[in-house]
């Protein structure tokens, strides 16, 4: 795993933006998973910068969506579903056409999460698959103690993350979904790079369990130690509980430019 300690949130979301053009060159139609939350935004605001001053073309690709409530009607302001197509299709003006994503709203709920699973496949699956990470090391809606193997299924959330939600639902716990549709970390760690932004103070706790601890469904991230190629950026808030900053520090500053993350 590499981790990459940046000076802020800007930072992170320019490094990551540029990752996320770098494959878009090589490959136009990209597959890209995106998350929600507020911790990706600077990653969006860089990626629309890019489109708009030309730096790269986003006509092709494809976005894939992480997670989403169980019961908001689809056009629910907060429904993932109406946060991506505000925060990331409109802003980089790509089409709905373009969207994978579960329905949330569906009666047959697991009929829909395999059915995703599947979709997800077929397109052959993700290049680049962004992350946040929850307070409790929770990624997408895959709460301490999902399998490591799981497959997109519905999950019921935490109180700590329904807390931590509610800040978009006027505060009101009440009215956050305690259902979710979530891709499984097996159905994560099936994309060909795993890159997860974190930042703030509130985060170190997980992302030191996430990197240095055990590989253990109580934290969920710490599956990202089985991947192939997984990259975390955090800024020094996030980072303030690594023992092996300063390594990670050494070991980014002497890679090559042209390697990317
Ligand atoms: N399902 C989302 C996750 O994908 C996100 O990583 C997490 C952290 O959100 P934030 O980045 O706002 O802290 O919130 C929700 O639980």
């Amino acid at each position: 795993m590499e981790v990459v300690i940046v000076a802020d949130a800007k930072a992170g979301g320019e490094l990551i933006a540029e990752a996320m053009a770098q494959l878009l060159r090589r490959k136009p139609d990209a597959l890209l998973g995106v998350a929600t939350g507020s911790t990706p935004l600077p990653i969006y605001q860089a990626l629309a910068a890019k489109v708009r001053n030309g730096a790269v073309d986003v006509s092709r690709a494809r976005i894939a969506q992480l997670d989403e409530y169980v019961g908001l009607p689809a056009d629910h302001p907060e429904s993932y579903h109406s946060v991506l197509r505000r925060e990331v299709l409109e802003p980089l003006g790509i089409g709905m056409d373009a969207f994978l994503g579960p329905d949330g709203a569906a009666e047959d709920v697991q009929g829909a999460c395999e059915a995703y699973d599947r979709e997800l496949a077929e397109a052959g699956g993700v290049d680049l698959q962004l992350l946040g990470i929850g307070t409790d090391g929770h990624i997408g809606f895959n709460e301490p103690c999902s399998s490591l193997v799981s497959r997109t299924r519905i999950k019921t959330l935490t109180e700590q993350t329904r807390a931590d939600n509610a800040r978009f639902f006027d505060g009101d716990v009440d009215q956050v979904p305690h259902h979710v549709i979530t891709q499984g970390i097996g159905t994560i760690l099936e994309a060909r790079h795993l890159v997860l932004l974190a930042t703030g103070e509130n985060k170190a706790d997980a992302i030191a369990a996430t990197v240095e601890g055990p590989v253990a469904a109580v934290c969920p991230a710490s599956a990202l130690q089985l991947h192939p190629h997984a990259t975390v950026v955090v800024d020094e808030a996030a980072a303030s509980k690594l023992k092996f900053a300063d390594y990670f520090r050494r070991t980014y500053a002497s890679k090559p430019e042209w390697q990317g993350l």
